[in-house]
């Protein structure tokens, strides 16, 4: 079987005269965490708005596990296994976090309406099968302490986990994470980095990340994509695309270190 997973092959994203993405080709491998960097504008989120079916290409095709989903309904995507995390935390503050995962998982469900409100027992089977997947979720990202809490209680950091849970409790196969670390101190950064490492190892999830902050990228990725402008500038491991001149160039308009990284211990 090939092991070529997903493939994005010359997609293209304009919206009346802004071209946001442009002739973009890339393959995410089963297993890896596959990240996209870039300036402010370049074409990161739209990217995965085009992955996850918001958006439909202007151009080009999208293959996942074997399929074109390029056209697909939007529904039927967490279906197939793909997740996302969203940059502005999107839990329900008012809801506890178990009640959040058991939400989360529902996207799952396949039983039609109907047999939903008559509570069949295969319904009644899926309801236990979902809760005991949310209950792993929690013993999983250590929340325990946290299950019965509400939202609106926790601390950021706890919420950027628990969106993090959200997306696991639908059993992906690919994740797409939208900024993990965004709004997160340096010790919680390190902490998502775990996560993120433990991930891929422990559940076998290929990851495709979209990231500002560089020490994670270069903690956590196999390989390294960089836009701008809607357009590839460099592809490779997370040293040779930060040194890449092309992508120095974008971050600063000029020459040497940009964007900097320290290497960061995550394994
Ligand atoms: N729905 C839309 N309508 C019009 N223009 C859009 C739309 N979505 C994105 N754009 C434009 O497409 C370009 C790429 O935006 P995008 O949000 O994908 O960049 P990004 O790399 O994710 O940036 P950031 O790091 O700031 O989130 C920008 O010029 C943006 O203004």
């Amino acid at each position: 079987m090939s092991d070529e997973f997903f493939s994005a092959r010359d997609i293209a994203m304009h919206f009346g005269g802004i071209r946001a993405v442009e002739s973009v080709s890339f393959d995410v491998q089963r297993g890896e965490v596959f990240s996209i960097i870039g300036p402010n504008g370049a074409g990161k989120t739209t990217i995965f708005n085009m992955i996850s079916r918001i958006y439909t290409p202007t151009a080009g095709t999208l293959n996942f596990d074997g399929q074109d989903i390029t056209r697909i309904a939007p529904h039927r995507i967490a279906r197939l296994g793909i997740a996302r995390t969203f940059q502005n935390i999107e839990l329900f503050t008012n809801a506890t976090l178990l009640q959040n995962l058991l939400i989360g998982r529902h996207s799952h469900s396949t039983a039609p309406l109907l047999s939903q409100l008559a509570f069949l027992p295969s319904v009644r089977r899926a309801e236990v099968d979902h809760r005991k997947r949310a209950e792993e979720v929690i013993e999983f990202l250590d929340l325990q302490r946290y299950r019965d809490q509400l939202i609106a209680n926790l601390p950021y950091g706890v919420r950027k986990v628990v969106e993090l849970g959200r997306a696991l409790c639908s059993q992906p196969k690919l994740l797409l994470l939208d900024e993990p670390s965004s709004g997160l101190n340096t010790e919680e950064t390190e902490g998502m980095a775990f996560w993120i490492e433990d991930i891929k190892k422990d559940l076998s999830v290929t990851i495709i990340m979209v990231e500002h902050d560089m020490k994670l990228v270069a903690a956590v990725s196999d390989r390294v994509m960089a836009l701008n402008q809607g357009r590839i500038l460099a592809m490779g491991s997370s040293a040779e695309v930060q040194g890449h001149p092309d992508v120095v160039r974008a971050y600063i308009g000029g020459e040497p270190e940009a964007p900097r990284v320290e290497s960061v211990a995550a394994a």
